[in-house]
């Protein structure tokens, strides 16, 4: 089911180079749930896959901005489509979004990372800063303000991080389209050293959960 109001989901076959990141639509169904208003409602009872999990190929990329960041989502969003990793793209209408705030944009992009709808979010405001920040307020979510080449790949590779936000008022355009296309050939490798620490990371998340739900 498409997002409801905000966002719009496209699917794409992966290009003749995709091999081993081709799309399987089919089995499991990726596109389930849907999604209302600004603050976004996940209807998913069952998520599609984990969180960040990308073995079942192409990519599926949620793409927000607030109006500071709109000229560089246009363009990225372009390049997204296009590129052979991403199998879909899910965007929030323009003509909603244009009015919307960057946590908005952020916590709904989040929510469809966190329900299994998006394997990953691509945000642009001003400075990528207040989109990471409203975006890993999302439980499961990890997302990471990065404007060169090496934080791109630890985001992914080291952090597992599954949102990069991005500041057009930070980067030339040429060098977040640089970065987003580096962004994209990335997988987090389960088994690398980097696992156990992003597993302690969700442990913590879990153990802030429970003490804030103690002291309520
Ligand atoms: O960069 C932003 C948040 O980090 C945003 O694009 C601008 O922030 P605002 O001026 O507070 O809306």
């Amino acid at each position: 089911m498409a997002p409801g109001g905000w966002w719009t989901s496209t699917r794409q076959a992966a290009g003749p180079g995709s091999k081993p990141h081709s799309p399987t639509w089919a089995s499991p169904p990726l596109w389930r749930g849907s999604w209302v208003g600004p603050s976004l409602r996940c209807e998913t009872t069952e998520r599609s896959k984990p969180v960040g999990d990308t073995e079942y190929g192409a990519l599926r990329v949620a793409i927000g901005s607030d109006r500071a960041g709109d000229t560089y989502k246009s363009v990225l969003t372009g390049d997204l489509h296009a590129h052979r990793l991403v199998g879909g793209v899910i965007e929030g209408s323009p003509g909603q979004q244009s009015a919307a705030t960057y946590p908005e944009v952020a916590f709904a992009a989040a929510q469809l990372v966190a329900c299994g709808e998006a394997d990953r979010a691509l945000l642009v405001c001003h400075t990528g800063l207040g989109m990471a920040v409203a975006a890993n307020k999302v439980p499961g979510v990890r997302a990471v303000t990065a404007h060169d080449s090496l934080s791109v790949q630890a985001a992914v590779l080291s952090n597992n991080a599954q949102v990069l936000a991005l500041g057009q008022g930070v980067i030339g355009l040429q060098l977040a389209r640089r970065l987003v296309a580096e962004w994209l050939t990335y997988r987090f490798d389960s088994t690398s050293s980097a696992a156990k620490k992003v597993e302690a990371i969700t442990a913590l998340e879990r153990r802030a959960s429970h003490y804030m739900q103690g002291r309520g």
